[in-house]
Order: structure tokens, then C-alpha cells, then sequence
């Protein structure tokens, strides 16, 4: 059975539903990322599970005990929210006190609990220091030290990074991930950022619309999209509008292309994703074009071309040699089973 379930959850503010009918079922342990865009009802999702929101339907369980009506401090969960919501008036020390004198801890066990924590995060040292005194990757180091402080048995992150940097968000990513794995404490994250939550997620459940529309592991998701929306929004892709041909082809304009297996018919979209397209020389693969675009962007090359096929985004790791400039003609190729077919109408919701 798994730790943390969410049974039929939904919420409607007046006649909106910000989240329709979710259901989830996260092992103990396990790092589970609510993925979508702005306004999908990640943050709704996740105030219900902390008991910050009331469902106007369904049920939160810990460990087989219906959580769904406690309130949020009888739930033991720690919370991490974007904004930190430190105690500005408080030292580091202070605000990760906070919650073990609320449990009752005595003296000793408060020193030792926050020792180990401010190790964990790597704050020795900054305990005397107020919020202010601190760089934004500290406080932020001060809100999870807080949240893990009272080790909570599921640990709660919105949009923990945003307010991050690139390069610091990145190390904090792997960071996080450790400490999480290091503790074994269930998680729940909620992002808009799709590395984010590729890098730490041991499973990615895509929102669209209140809905989870794809529950995957990070590799499943992008390389398995199963809707329209999954395919765009995770990583970048080319879309063609093509009909189906039998079960392992589909044709765009007049062109007849093999394609990952699909038992579609009709009107379909297929997507490449850009990494999975091979830049060759003209002549040597199946798709003439010439370069209109190529832009360097460090560890890769991004071409767009131009093809029979419409325009084509290419991407070249740094490591292979390009010859081709703008203007130039090349020929593309790639791997039939790298051109995925889905249906070209979805659900409304998806
Ligand atoms: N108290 C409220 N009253 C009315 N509508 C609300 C309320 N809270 C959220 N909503 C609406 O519910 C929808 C989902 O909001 P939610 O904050 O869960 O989205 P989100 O996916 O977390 O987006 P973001 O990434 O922008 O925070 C949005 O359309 C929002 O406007």
C-alpha cells in the first residue's frame, strides 16, 4: 500500500474547478513532483495535503490514516513554500528552534536536532545570524532546515528554488535530492520547471487543467509523452500534422514517413524532439535542407532548418564537429521509432 494517498481530491472555488478529481499514490520514501504550468492547481493540490485548503472533495491518507479533516500542525509535515517564510526577527538558530519547542523537545534534544540539521543543510556556523543577514541560497537553506528539523514523516516544497539564481538552483537540485535520500522522507514538490523536476523527482505526475494528465518517472515522461500537452511541455519538440498510415507510419503533406509503432488512424500529430535528429551531409540522409538558423548555446548547437517537411529545430552537443553554417545545405535523418504518434484532438482537459 502506498504511504501517502490522495484519493479523488478536488477543489472549486465558486463555480471554478482549480482541481478536478486527483488521484495519487506516493510510495514511502519516494520523491513525487506535481509538474504543470501556472494556474494548473499544483499550489491547490498541495495546500490540501498540508491542510492549509479545505477539498471540496476526496481524501488525504498518511500510512492508511484519513488525514483529510486534521488540521495542518497535527498532520507532521514539513513545509518549504517559495517566499521561505522566515521569522525575520528570529536568528537561524530561532527559527529552526520554532517547531521542536512547539513538539515539546527539552533543551538538549533542541541543540542536538538543530546541530545535525544546520550540518545537513552546510549553515555551521551561520546560527547567530538573522534572515537578513543571509544570501538568498542560505535562507533558503534555513526554510528546509526548518521544515526537516522536526522530521516530519512528508516533506512539503513549493517552489522551493524559484527565488534562486540558475547556477545555484541547479546545485541546490542535486543538494536536495541527497538530503532527501539520505532521510528517506517522502516528498511532494510542486514546479513549473521541468528540470527541476526531472533532476529530483523519482516520479513526475504532469498537471493540466486540475487534472494529472501522465504519473511517470522523469525518462517515461519526456521520452513517453502520452498527450499533446506532455510532448510540448516537457523539454522541446517538433511537431508535424500528419495522418496515419497503417500502424507504423504516418504521411505529412505527400510524404510517407516511418514512425514509432501506434494503432491511431486519421488526423495524428507527430513529434521529434530535436536532440533525436541527425545532421548530416547532403546527400546522406533522408531529409535535404538548408540551415536558417544556429545559434551556440554552450553545451549545444541549435539549428532551425528548413525542410520539405516544414521547419525543423536541430540540436548538435558541442562535442561533434559542425561544419555547416547559416545558408548551408545539409540532410537530416532519424530513427523511425524516435517520431511519436499521438492523437491530434485530446480530451478537453488535456
Ligand atoms: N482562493 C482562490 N479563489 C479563487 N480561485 C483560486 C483561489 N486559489 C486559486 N485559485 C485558482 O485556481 C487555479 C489553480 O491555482 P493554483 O495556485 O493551484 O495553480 P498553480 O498550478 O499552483 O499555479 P502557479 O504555478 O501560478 O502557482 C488558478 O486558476 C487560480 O486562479
Amino acid at each position: 500500500m502506498s504511504f501517502l494517498t490522495i484519493k479523488g481530491l478536488g477543489k472549486r472555488f465558486g463555480d471554478f474547478v482549480a482541481v478536478d478529481q486527483l488521484d495519487l499514490e506516493v510510495e514511502r520514501g519516494e520523491f513525487v513532483s506535481l509538474l504543470g504550468p501556472s494556474g494548473c492547481g499544483k499550489t491547490t493540490t498541495l495546500q490540501m495535503v498540508a491542510g492549509f485548503i479545505e477539498p471540496s472533495r476526496g481524501t488525504v491518507s498518511v500510512a492508511g490514516r484519513d488525514i483529510t479533516r486534521l488540521r495542518p500542525e497535527k498532520r507532521g509535515m514539513g513545509i518549504v513554500f517559495q517566499s521561505y517564510a522566515l521569522f525575520p526577527h528570529m536568528t537561524v538558530e530561532q527559527n529552526i528552534a520554532f517547531g521542536l519547542q512547539m513538539r515539546g523537545l527539552t533543551a538538549a534534544e533542541q541543540r542536538q536536532r538543530i546541530d545535525e540539521t544546520l550540518a545537513l543543510v552546510r549553515l555551521q556556523g551561520l546560527q547567530a545570524r538573522y534572515p537578513r543577514e543571509l544570501s538568498g541560497g542560505q535562507r533558503q537553506r534555513v526554510a528546509i532546515a526548518r521544515a526537516l528539523a522536526i522530521r516530519p514523516e512528508v516533506l512539503l516544497l513549493d517552489e522551493p528554488m524559484s527565488n534562486l539564481d540558475a547556477k545555484l538552483r541547479e546545485e541546490m537540485h542535486i543538494e536536495m535530492r541527497a538530503i532527501q535520500r539520505h532521510l528517506g522522507i517522502t516528498t511532494i514538490l510542486v514546479t513549473h520547471d521541468q528540470v527541476e523536476a526531472m533532476t529530483m523527482s523519482d516520479r513526475i505526475a504532469v498537471m493540466h487543467g486540475g487534472r494529472i494528465v501522465q504519473l511517470d518517472t522523469p525518462y517515461g515522461a519526456y521520452e513517453h509523452p502520452k498527450s499533446n500537452f506532455a510532448s510540448t511541455f516537457l523539454g522541446k519538440t517538433n511537431r508535424l500534422e500528419a495522418q496515419a498510415v497503417g500502424s507504423t507510419a504516418v504521411q505529412v503533406e505527400t510524404v510517407e514517413l516511418p514512425s514509432a509503432p501506434h494503432a491511431l488512424h486519421g488526423a495524428v500529430h507527430a513529434y521529434i524532439r530535436p536532440e533525436k535528429i541527425r545532421v548530416l551531409a547532403p546527400g546522406q540522409g533522408r531529409w535535404p535542407g538548408t540551415v536558417k538558423t544556429k545559434l551556440f548555446l554552450g553545451s549545444h548547437w541549435m539549428l532551425e532548418v528548413e525542410t520539405a517537411l516544414g521547419p525543423l529545430r536541430v540540436s548538435v552537443p558541442n562535442s561533434q564537429a559542425l561544419a555547416v553554417e547559416e545558408g548551408g545545405a545539409v540532410a537530416l535523418d532519424w530513427r523511425a521509432e524516435d517520431l511519436r504518434v499521438l492523437p491530434r484532438t485530446e480530451a478537453a482537459h488535456v
